[in-house]
């Protein structure tokens, strides 16, 4: 979609670009030489603030330049598409991009003799703001589909995904290559030198080298933009005796599953994408230990900053996404202030609230509670004006929601880990590896967001045993196979350790994970993650595994995945997998995989805890070792509350 978005000094100095098609340097040489040199284009009074829906595009060779400028420092941010296209959300991503740019370099770049502004974590703000963006975009074009088909819909129905977007400097889950966006040449993370000798890169040397860096345009840009399509995970069917319905009978061959992995190994190699990897693209130190960031919020903390300060500008004028409350503010346009409130004077709005987070894809009854919390807070409330009527029904969704998400205890994983792997010396413990297991239904990404909490903890230096705990599903211990090469290669300098422990089909899993943890325990393993064969969360006998699999493996943490675009079922999934493992135990949080691909419908969380009280813990972003992130309440609660 779009081509290419360069961050420049009004001389063409590159200070960043992201190039996703090639795109010939002429086009941006042309644009800074007709409207920053020659001004054709006027630019004289175009002020430090005036966003890029304010200034004229400026075309060129079938392509089209929007853009916006910080006079103050003399920086241009623009984005590059084609003409033919039209791309709703590209003003918001130019200004936004130029507020978080400011924001994270604007002091560093002001100073008189800088010479040098690292821009390599910039990557990562502008695919936050990308995809945001570009979810947020896709979501009118998902109901004029659903409108088009089914004129019943109803908000419980999942979302269709949209495209995802492959990371350019991550690793690939999968380890196939990453086609979707080429990926920007390592030395796109400019070191800006300004001023200093021989540190300038002009545009044109950039462009060079990103043409000779980038893959060869196939003369299909539209279909080589568009991502790959990855083949849906085939879901394997249970018998009622709990057996699968095809395969059984069959002699397990696993060569070509080997040879797909060794393929993808071979093509991890051949792309470096193993290589690459980067801990400081997603984890920063807190007293010496990565901990998952919370790039959303960050993001929108500097946007909201930026647009408080724009007191003149309302939310929406200024670009700013995810300003849901006021959106939520509307439907409560019928009550007046002035008054004590009745129920009566609430209902109407309340059924608007509740059809609003249905569309999220809460759940019926959690909804219906959530409302009931709010219209508690608001009966008997005496308001003064319209206004403060709507801050208050604002903050009491906000508060209803927070209470609802927020977890009682503290869910430090690392120091939990501590804590049983080196007990303090007063303790009467013994130091033990640390247990959690994965549990959920097929194909909701268990063996993924496994792989991906593995790779954060070996960021931290832990030494990990992987349990193939999934000894039904032909193919299970050979993928985890490949997920624990790639983590060994992605950590092999980085000083953390991992092995797989896996006794191969037809044995029974709490016995296996028995002896992975004492073998575990003998080898000095600090944590054991343990994989469990995804099972229909209604099928009792598969279910009922699951109180062995606990009396058996001891583990500290249960955490079922549940897949953020799985609707209404999401409630069952959680009650009965909540109830699975017998007396005096149940499950220790939720990981909710694929939240990439559902725009701001996140409201399975809600239902799932709702139905459990049980904690979030993760939240999957997207296909990639370094796309889980901690859970965020505020996160949470502006998509919620974001307008549907
Ligand atoms: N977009 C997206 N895809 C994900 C995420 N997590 C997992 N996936 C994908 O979901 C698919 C299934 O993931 P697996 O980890 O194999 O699922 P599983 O639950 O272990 O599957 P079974 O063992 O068959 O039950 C894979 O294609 C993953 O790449 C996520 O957060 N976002």
């Amino acid at each position: 979609m779009l081509d290419t978005f360069e961050i420049l000094t009004t001389s063409g100095v590159v200070l960043w670009s992201r190039t996703y098609a090639p795109v010939s340097p002429s086009v941006v040489n042309s644009f800074i030489n007709d409207v920053f040199i020659e001004e054709k284009t006027s630019v004289a009074g175009a002020k430090d603030d005036q966003s890029a829906a304010s200034n004229p595009p400026y075309k060129y060779d079938q392509h089209t330049l929007r853009w916006t400028f910080v006079k103050e420092l003399g920086i241009i941010f623009v984005a590059v598409y084609r003409s033919l296209l039209h791309l709703s959300w590209i003003d918001k991503l130019v200004d936004n991009i130029k507020v978080i740019f400011v924001n994270l370099y604007g002091e560093q770049l002001k100073r008189p003799n800088t010479t040098i502004v690292e821009c390599v974590k910039f990557d990562e703000y502008f695919d936050q703001q990308l995809q945001e963006l570009e979810q947020t975009a896709a979501k009118p074009d998902r109901k004029e589909v659903r409108a088009l088909e089914d004129e019943s819909f109803s908000a419980e129905e999942p979302p269709s995904p949209p495209t995802l977007k492959s990371r350019p400097h991550d690793t690939t889950l999968d380890s196939s290559p990453a086609t979707s966006r080429p990926g920007t040449p390592g030395a796109n993370h400019l070191v800006v030198a300004k001023g200093g000798p021989g540190g300038k890169m002009s545009r044109r040397a950039k462009k060079l080298q990103n043409s000779s860096s980038a893959p060869v345009s196939s003369g299909d840009e539209g279909s080589a933009r568009r991502p790959k399509a990855k083949a849906a995970k085939k879901g394997r069917k249970w018998d009622a005796d709990g057996m699968a319905d095809e395969e059984d009978d069959v002699q397990l061959d696993y060569s070509a599953s080997k040879a797909v992995a060794s393929d993808n190994e071979a093509e991890t190699r051949r792309t470096g994408a193993v290589e690459e990897v980067d801990a400081s693209t997603w984890g920063s130190t807190s007293k010496g230990k990565f901990v998952l960031k919370d790039l959303g919020d960050e993001v929108h903390s500097i946007l909201a900053e930026a647009g408080s300060k724009t007191k003149t500008e309302s939310t929406a004028s200024s670009g700013l996404v995810g300003s849901g409350l006021s959106a939520i503010g509307g439907l409560f346009r019928n009550v007046v202030g002035g008054k004590v409130l009745t129920k009566e004077d609430l209902d109407k709005a309340m059924k608007g609230m509740e059809e609003h987070l249905l569309k999220k894809n809460v759940a019926r009854e959690a909804a219906v509670r959530l409302c009931e919390g709010v219209e508690k807070e608001l009966v008997g409330v005496k308001t003064a004006s319209f206004e403060s009527i709507n801050a208050r029904i604002q903050k009491a969704m906000e508060a209803s929601l927070t209470k609802m998400l927020t977890p009682t205890s503290s869910l430090d994983l690392l120091r939990e880990i501590d804590s049983v792997t080196a007990p303090p010396a007063t303790s009467l413990r013994k130091a033990r590896p640390y247990v959690m297991s994965i549990v959920g239904v097929n194909g909701v990404g268990k063996s993924t967001n496994l792989s991906k909490i593995c790779f954060f903890l070996l960021q931290n230096k832990y030494k990990v045993l992987i349990v193939a705990g999934d000894t039904f599903r032909s193919g299970a211990v050979e993928q985890l196979g490949v997920h624990v090469r790639n983590l060994k290669e992605l950590t092999a300098r980085e000083g953390g350790k991992v092995e797989l422990y896996e006794k191969g089909y037809g044995k029974d899993a709490a016995v296996v994970a028995k002896e992975a943890v004492a073998f575990a325990g003998q080898q000095n393993f600090d944590v054991v993650l343990i994989d469990t064969a995804g099972r229909r969360h209604n099928d009792q006998r598969l279910m009922s595994s699951l109180e062995k699999f606990a009396k058996f493996a001891q583990p500290d943490k249960i955490l079922m995945v549940g897949e953020a675009l799985v609707g209404t079922d999401s409630v069952a999934q959680a009650r009965n997998f909540n109830a699975a493992f017998g007396s005096g135990r149940s499950l220790d949080g939720f990981i909710i995989s694929k939240c990439d691909t559902v725009g701001d419908m996140v409201g399975t969380l809600v239902s799932i805890v709702h139905a459990t009280n049980v904690p979030v813990l993760f939240v999957g972003v997207g296909q990639h070792y370094s796309d889980l992130r901690n859970f965020s309440v505020k996160w949470a609660v502006e998509k919620l509350l974001s307008s549907a």
